[in-house]
């Protein structure tokens, strides 16, 4: 936790942690900096995997849910939950961050946990379509509404994954997302939020937004994550070929051997 004043987070390569940087050193590709990408850069990197490297929007998605996943099982336990089983609110928005929601419920549940969707803008394509009837299959169940007070959210759920918003995220909230929000922003359980904390600038975070305990960065951070002061960030969605790290010079830090995320903080 902590925020950097006047300095960059970035990773340092012989500590092994993401820690304060001067702020140069995160601008000039180097050795020691993991690159914080701004929301077109991210958006760049993403067509380029789809168009370029012939990846399908399934492949990627299956491994970025999966990462969110595993790294909610590293910091949360089914052991760590206070609720009589390990329930878990997932909360899915329209977009692809919203299929990663669903990737990762469908994992939590192979993983011991209890997770329940919550859906409220389903694309009619074939994609979430499909991730929908396997969650469905695998008796997730989905809610019809939205808990109306953040203390039902906080009795039921141990936990909230929010799968709301990514990196294409732009404007004023539109609704129903935005009750959704403020709703959550009065939630006392952890929040694990997938790739940004919903309602955030993709690029400068939101100091009166949303504050999660976990942010899974996916591919690489977006410039939001320097704005994180929850306890765990964890990278994740380890699909990213060499040469395209080496274009936009991620600087990506090793992953431990076969895992499929990294704890950054
Ligand atoms: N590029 C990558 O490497 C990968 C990205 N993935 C995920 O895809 C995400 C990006 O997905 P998308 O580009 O589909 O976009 P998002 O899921 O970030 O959001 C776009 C959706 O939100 C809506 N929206 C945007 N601004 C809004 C506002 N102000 N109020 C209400 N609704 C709003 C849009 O209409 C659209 O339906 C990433 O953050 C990540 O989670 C992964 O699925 C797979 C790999
Ligand atoms: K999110």
């Amino acid at each position: 936790g902590g925020r950097c004043r006047g300095w960059d987070r970035g990773w340092d390569r012989d500590r092994e942690l993401c820690q304060c940087l001067p702020r140069r050193a995160m601008h000039v590709p180097g050795p020691t900096g993991l690159r914080f990408l701004g929301q077109e850069e991210a958006q760049a990197i993403d067509q380029e995997l789809f168009n370029e490297y012939k990846f399908s929007v399934d492949q990627l998605m299956e491994l970025a849910g999966l990462s969110c996943a595993t790294a909610i099982a590293k910091a949360y336990p089914p052991s760590s939950f206070t609720t009589s089983q390990p329930a878990v609110l997932v909360i899915c928005g329209p977009g692809n961050n919203g299929g990663d929601g669903l990737v990762c419920a469908r994992h939590l549940k192979m993983f011991g946990y209890q997770p329940t969707v919550y859906y409220p803008k389903q694309p009619s394509k074939p994609l979430f379509e499909g991730l929908t009837t396997q969650c469905k299959k695998m008796d997730i169940p989905f809610l019809p509404e939205f808990p109306a007070e953040a203390a039902f959210i906080d009795e039921l759920y141990g936990l909230v994954v929010d799968a709301i918003f990514g990196f294409s995220f732009k404007g004023a909230v539109r609704e129903p997302f935005g009750s959704i929000l403020s709703t959550l922003e009065r939630v006392t359980v952890p929040i694990a939020s997938i790739d940004i904390p919903s309602g955030w600038d993709v690029e400068k975070g939101k100091a009166d937004g949303l504050q999660p305990d976990m942010l899974i960065s996916l591919t690489a951070p977006k410039k939001a994550a320097m704005h994180f002061t929850g306890r765990y960030h964890f990278l994740g969605g380890r699909f990213v070929p060499p040469a395209l790290q080496e274009k936009y010079a991620l600087n990506l830090p090793a992953y431990p051997g076969t895992d499929c995320v990294l704890q950054l903080t």
